[in-house]
This record gives C-alpha cells, sequence and structure tokens, in this order.
C-alpha cells in the first residue's frame, strides 16, 4: 500500500469514529492546490539537467500552510500528498495555528555540487514564489534539505516580494532563525520518549535503543537519549550500520560521521547489515529516515516493544497490524515528530515579532507543547477505545473539521 493510500485509511478509519459527516470527510481529505513545476538547471559542467519539483498545499482551515521541503531521489507525487496531509493533522495535534503542506524535488542531493543545489533551489522558488508567503504557505527543511536550503529560498524569495525572513523557517541563524530549531524534532522526540515511557513506568536510562537514520533527527535524537543514560545498540545511515550491544558511544559517532560523512570504519562498534536495524534486538526502536520501512515483510520479526515514529510514515497499514497484535506500542509520527513544526512556529513567531527568544525559553516551550498533546492524545484514546495512532488521528481531524465547519460554506 502506498503512502497516500494508508495515510487516507488512517484518516477514514479517524473520520469513522468521529462520526464526521461524508461530505466534510471527502471534503478535508481533497488537497486545497497541487502546484506540480518543471526545474531545469546548467550543471557544473554546462550541460542541462531537469527536475520535477512538487509542493502539495493540503488545507488551510486552521491557519498558514505548513511543512517541510524534501530533496530525494523517490520524491513522487502521492508520497508528497500523503506527507502534506499528515502535516495538517500535525499542525492540530500540536495546537499550533497552521494546516498542512510538504514540497519535494526528485532529486539526488548528494550527486549535486552546493552550486547546483543552489541553482536548484532558486529556480523551485521562482517557480512557486506567487503560492508561498508568510500568511500562506511557509515552507521549512525536510529530509535532503536544511538550513542553507532555507537560507537560497528567503534570498529569492525576497528578491519578489522585499525581505521576509518568515516565509520559511529552519533558517540559519543569522538570518532569522530560531535558537533549538536545529535539535527540535530530536528533542521533541525526546521528550515523547520519555512521556511514553514514563506513562509505562519506565524511564529511558534503562532502556536498549536502535535508531534508523543519522541525520537531523536521527542524530539528536541519540544525542539526547545517550545524554540522560539511554543505550543506544544501533544506529544506520545510507553507507551502514553499527552495534554495540553495550551502548555506542554517540558523541564519538557523531565526530566519526563529521569527519567521514558516513558510519563505515568506526572504532567503537561492529558494522551490520544496514536492513538488519529494522529487527535488531532492542526495547525501543526509533525510524528517523524514509517511509515504509516497517512492512509485512518484517514486522513479525521486530524486537522491540516500543516504536517512536520519528521519520514520517514509517509504519505500512499492514505492519501496524502486525505489531498491534505482537502488543508493541506505537508512537505515530504526527506526534511523535512535531517538535521540529512546533520550533517552526516559534521561529515564524519570533520572525513576526522582530524578537529573538533564547535557547532554554524555546525548549521550555517546546516541553510544555509536547506535554499537552501527549495528554490531548491520551484523552482522545480514552474516550474511544483506540490506539494511540488513531487518538492522534482523531485529535487532529476532530480540530480540523471544527474549524472548517467554524468558516463555513458561503461562497
Ligand atoms: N528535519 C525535520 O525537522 C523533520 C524531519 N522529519 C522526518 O524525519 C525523517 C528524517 O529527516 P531528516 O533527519 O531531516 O533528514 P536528513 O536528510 O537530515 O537525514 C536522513 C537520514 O536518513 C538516512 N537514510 C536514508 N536512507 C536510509 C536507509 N535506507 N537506511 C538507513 N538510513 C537511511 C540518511 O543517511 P545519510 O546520512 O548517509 O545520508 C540520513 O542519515 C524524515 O522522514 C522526515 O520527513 C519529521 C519532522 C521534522
Ligand atoms: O518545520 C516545519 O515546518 C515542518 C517540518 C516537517 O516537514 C515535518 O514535520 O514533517
Amino acid at each position: 500500500m502506498n503512502a497516500l493510500a494508508a495515510t487516507n485509511r488512517n484518516f477514514r478509519h479517524a473520520a469513522r469514529i468521529l462520526g464526521l459527516d461524508s461530505k466534510l470527510e471527502k471534503s478535508l481529505l481533497i488537497p486545497l492546490r497541487e502546484i506540480k513545476v518543471e526545474c531545469t538547471i546548467p550543471k557544473d559542467d554546462g550541460s542541462l539537467a531537469s527536475f520535477v519539483g512538487f509542493r502539495i498545499q493540503h488545507d488551510n482551515a486552521r491557519g498558514p500552510m505548513k511543512g517541510g521541503i524534501r530533496y530525494h531521489p523517490e520524491v513522487d507525487p502521492d508520497e508528497v500528498n500523503a506527507l502534506a496531509q499528515l502535516m495538517t493533522w500535525k499542525s492540530a495535534v500540536a495546537a499550533i495555528p497552521y494546516g498542512g503542506a510538504k514540497g519535494g524535488i526528485g532529486c539526488d542531493p548528494r550527486e549535486l555540487s552546493t552550486s547546483e543545489l543552489e541553482r536548484l533551489t532558486r529556480v523551485f522558488t521562482q517557480k512557486i514564489h506567487d503560492l508561498i508567503g508568510i500568511h500562506r504557505d511557509v515552507p521549512a527543511p525536510d529530509m535532503g534539505t536544511n538550513s542553507q536550503t532555507m537560507a537560497w529560498m528567503l534570498d529569492e524569495y525576497s528578491k519578489f516580494h522585499g525581505h521576509s525572513p518568515a516565509v520559511v523557517t529552519g533558517k540559519p541563524i543569522d538570518l532569522g532563525g530560531s535558537l533549538g530549531r536545529e535539535a527540535a524534532t530530536g528533542l521533541g522526540v525526546f521528550f515523547a520518549t520519555e512521556a511514553l515511557l514514563g506513562e509505562c513506568g519506565k524511564s529511558i536510562s534503562e532502556m536498549k535503543f536502535a535508531i534508523q537514520g543519522f541525520g537531523n533527527v536521527g542524530a539528536w535524537t541519540a544525542k539526547f537519549i545517550h545524554d540522560v543514560g539511554g543505550k543506544v545498540v544501533a544506529v544506520s545511515d545510507i553507507t551502514g550500520a553499527v552495534k554495540n550491544p553495550n551502548g555506542i558511544d554517540i558523541p564519538a559517532l557523531l565526530k566519526h560521521k563529521e569527519t567521514t560523512q558516513s558510519l563505515k570504519d568506526f572504532q567503537g562498534a561492529d558494522a551490520m547489515d544496514i536492513d538488519d536495524l529494522i529487527v535488531h534486538e532492542c526495547d525501543v526502536l526509533i525510524p528517523c529516515a524514509l517511509g515504509g520501512v516497517l512492512n509485512k515483510e518484517n514486522a513479525a520479526d521486530v524486537k522491540a516493544k516500543f516504536i517512536i515514529e520519528a521519520a514520517n510514515h514509517p509504519t505500512d497499514p499492514e505492519a501496524d497490524e502486525i505489531l498491534s497484535k505482537k502488543g508493541v506500542v506505537i508512537l505515530p509520527d504526527i506526534y511523535a515528530n512535531s517538535g521540529g513544526v512546533t520550533v517552526s512556529y516559534f521561529e515564524w513567531v519570533q520572525n513576526i515579532q522582530g524578537f529573538m527568544w533564547d535557547e532554554e525559553k524555546v525548549n521550555c516551550e517546546l516541553k510544555k507543547y509536547m506535554m499537552k498533546s501527549f495528554h490531548d492524545i491520551k484523552a482522545m484514546c480514552k474516550a474511544h477505545d483506540c490506539s494511540l495512532r488513531m487518538g492522534a488521528f482523531t485529535l487532529g481531524v476532530n480540530r480540523v473539521a471544527h474549524a472548517t465547519l467554524l468558516r463555513g460554506w458561503e461562497a
């Protein structure tokens, strides 16, 4: 089942639980706008290269649409559509005043030079600049993009509309980025993990963790877990995977990755097959890379008792069912990774106010938001006797449905 079919299925299940009117259900499912643009750039050797870029704007009932831009070879319209829809429910779960959107360009950023990436980002921004905006649609980084990508988008957008720092979030601090945004998704994952384990009478320091992906989200998540004594026993990225049953020295692994751009040849752990990470012996599995990595082929072999969905849509519905039957507790993406968009909201607020918060305030507010939504989800689980995923979906969908009804339908 592809990402869009799976996301639609979860949405429909939530709509049924909530008893939503069928017309409203249909209207919430269809994206507000789907943008597809062709982006041709000259490569460094003078040849031309063409790429397809997407921005799917799913819903704006609760505020400007919000979501990252992904650079990855497997970006396709259905996946971006699913990710945009997830952003709508995620913003609502986090109770921040946004709708949802997502964008992407089908490219391999590892095969493009910095100047080629800059040209591609600028051409993409030229093609969508009149459809995004501070109160319309606010992009941010996702897989394969970072604060530099946002700096280029900001610069290109500002050529058309004047200096507009709040048009993107996840920017470099010197261009109006927020302290704490770089680490925010990982810190949010940490707070979410702490909340879930605490609820089950456990703590991070007594658990063993396996983490898939060692980019922005994976690396920060590993660091926060390691800092409080959690044992990270396996880590993977696209270059390989490493394991150590006694716990990996995460600061040393971060240094190794920074110097070599790879996990290979790290001295403090043994190499393992990248595909074994998901089924590695651990208490808590944290996917922090691609979607669909937990599927019907591997779900039965998962050893973890808890799965924290730091990646977007890492679990196929078939896997969801198999894992639930095994008693595995899954903390869903639209809550677990909402720390990123929450601090993006703080960044946007700071840009609009023209006032910068200190990092302590950012992190302290983030913790409050993460705790509040955890309790709101638990309340929905109790009210509807459902899983954490359905608790989060019903919470998000209900808030968006309510906002839509309040706005009314008059043309
Ligand atoms: N950035 C953010 O604020 C947010 C991100 N997310 C989600 O988190 C996930 C990760 O995003 P982010 O950390 O920003 O992206 P990055 O591009 O920074 O990192 C992605 C990581 O995944 C690794 N990876 C890619 N393919 C595989 C694979 N097949 N097996 C193992 N590892 C792999 C990459 O390896 P390598 O390092 O070798 O390239 C990299 O370490 C995505 O699903 C994203 O949508 C969700 C909320 C917010
Ligand atoms: O920070 C943001 O605005 C969006 C982050 C994002 O793309 C996500 O949460 O999946």
